[in-house]
């Protein structure tokens, strides 16, 4: 487990969240999409955060609320246009993220072409775990990642299967545009999504790292 304090301050200045799509080959099968040929990526809004302790809430307008298991990447100094092999120079640790998600908006944004904003931005989207330092962590390709629901196994994934890496992600989106201190990227999720409902508790970890528990808000 993670031993130092959480550094707060990350999660505090409220930077961007920036989100990798279909970067596990069985996940992408999984929505019966194809998969990219460059990475695919959309962001949450800062507001988007929780933090242990606060509830995940179901945005009015959605009846299939997902969860998704995600490594988040924070960002610790400023990238831009950063070819790969320094990538990683920018890189101030990690975090367990859900990048939660309105799966019948997202259906509904698909099918007509919309941005995904209402289905993946609204807020609590982006439950956070504690800060683990990158001194902790030296193969982020190696890690296991895991999520249950009320105690059951729903997701278990290697992020040796993601399809981008993480220094080919931060190149790429550096190019676009520039990662500031304090930017977390998340970096996709493995197979195994699924609903949750108004008491549910979804427990998710990265194995031998960290874990963190969340309460879906009860309606009403
Ligand atoms: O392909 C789809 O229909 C949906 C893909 C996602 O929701 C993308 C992700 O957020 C992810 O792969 O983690
Ligand atoms: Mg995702």
């Amino acid at each position: 487990m993670a031993s130092s304090k959480p550094l707060s301050r990350f999660w505090e200045w409220g930077r961007n969240i920036v989100c990798v799509g279909r970067n596990y080959a069985e996940h992408a099968k999984e929505m019966g999409s194809a998969l990219p040929a460059e990475p695919l990526f959309f962001l949450k809004p800062s507001s988007a955060y929780v933090r242990e302790g606060s509830p995940i809430e179901r945005p009015y307008y959605c009846r299939e609320l997902h969860h998704e298991v995600e490594l988040g990447v924070l960002i610790g100094r400023r990238a831009r246009a950063v070819p790969q092999d320094t990538a990683m120079e920018h890189v101030a640790g990690y975090a367990l993220c859900l990048d939660m998600t309105a799966r019948d908006t997202q259906k509904h944004c698909k099918d007509k072409g919309l941005p995904w904003t209402l289905a993946k931005g609204f807020g609590s989207s982006c439950p956070v775990s504690e800060f683990v330092p990158k001194e902790k962590i030296p193969d982020p390709h190696k890690l296991r990642i895991w999520l249950k629901v009320n105690g059951k196994l729903r997701q278990e994934g290697d992020t040796s299967n993601m399809i981008f890496s993480i220094p080919y992600l931060i190149s790429y989106i550096s190019h676009i545009f520039t990662l500031e201190e304090g930017d977390l990227i998340l970096t996709g999720s493995p197979e195994g999504v699924g609903s949750v409902e108004a008491n549910d508790e979804i427990e998710a970890g990265i194995r031998d790292v960290v874990t963190m528990k969340f309460k879906v808000q009860s309606k009403g």
